[in-house]
């Protein structure tokens, strides 16, 4: 790939990204890119990767072909006002923020530029990511399949509508922080049990980990999955008695809809 990809916000997704299309190989140091107030962050990637670490937002604009926004979406919106009058026509602008719209981006850049939301998670860390993307009507098949590509190098993309994002966030944005709350309980039960905390850890993680692994390969529903562990009068089916009493299903249904509902809200604001 010959595109110069930019990255502006070098924090926990910044960082997670551009790690993983640096370690895939698919483009060089060299046409990285980078700005990040805090100087360390860009400072440490240019020691091991020899990218671009350049001092402003701006410069990063000004340099790139494909420039990921990667802030908070209190400050996104004059990040990208400030950026707009280095952008060429062709530039692809990648928000990832979560709430902000591709109109309100829009608004900022210019309705004439190519746009792209992306939803990522956390994973990315550890290139097991799950992405949504969104292009504007302004982005060509082949530039979203260029887009898909980089995303690729840090796990699974799908493309959804706009109107779909927010649900995106409540499934695979802000699960993550569900899915770790679940191990932590699992954990505490098992310390409970007698096990470390260290083995506890591991154990209920990697129950996580290959329940996850075996209905995406399998294919097969969550409940026949679920069915297989219940033997009849043992152990499990005594525990999945207890959460549908505590109403573990609908708080998790909850959860996500509340998710879901604050992503609606910021997106008006
Ligand atoms: N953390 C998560 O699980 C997910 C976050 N997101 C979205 O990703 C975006 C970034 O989130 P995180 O990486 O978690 O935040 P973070 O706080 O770790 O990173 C933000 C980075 O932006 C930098 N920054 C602040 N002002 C800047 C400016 N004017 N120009 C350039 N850089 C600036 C900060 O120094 C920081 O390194 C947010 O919009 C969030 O909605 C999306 C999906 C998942
Ligand atoms: O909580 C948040 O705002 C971000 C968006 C998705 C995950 N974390």
């Amino acid at each position: 790939m010959d595109q110069r990809i930019g990255f502006i916000g070098l924090g926990n997704m910044g960082n997670a990204i551009l790690q993983g299309i640096l370690a895939s190989n698919i483009v060089s140091g060299t046409q990285m890119y980078v700005y990040d107030p805090h100087p360390d962050k860009g400072q440490m990637l240019n020691q091991n990767y020899a990218i671009n670490n350049l001092d402003s937002a701006r410069e990063v604009a000004r340099e790139s072909d494909i420039v990921f926004v990667a802030v908070k979406p209190n400050v996104i919106v004059d990040v990208l006002s400030d950026i707009q009058k280095e952008l060429k026509k062709n530039t692809i602008v990648i928000s990832i923020a979560a709430g902000v719209t591709i109109k309100t981006i829009a608004k900022c850049v210019g309705y004439e530029q190519k746009i792209v939301r992306v939803m990522p998670n956390t994973p990315a860390l550890v290139n097991a990511a799950m992405c949504s993307i969104t292009p504007n009507t302004e982005v060509t098949n082949e530039e979203l399949s260029v887009v898909q590509q980089l995303l690729n190098c840090i796990g699974e993309t799908e493309v959804v509508s706009e109107d779909l994002i927010d649900a995106v966030i409540g499934a695979s944005g802000s699960s993550p922080a569900f899915v770790f709350m679940f191990i932590e309980a699992l954990a505490d039960g098992a310390v409970k049990g007698g096990l470390s905390r260290k083995q506890a850890y591991k154990f209920a993680a990697q129950a996580v980990l290959g329940s996850a692994k075996l209905l995406l390969e399998t294919g097969k529903h969550p409940g026949e999955l679920k069915d297989m562990v219940c033997s009849p009068a043992g152990t499990t089916i005594e525990g999945v008695q207890i959460l549908e009493a505590k109403g573990f299903r609908s708080a998790v249904i909850d959860a996500v809809e509340a998710t879901i509902k604050k992503s609606q809200i910021m997106a008006k604001d």
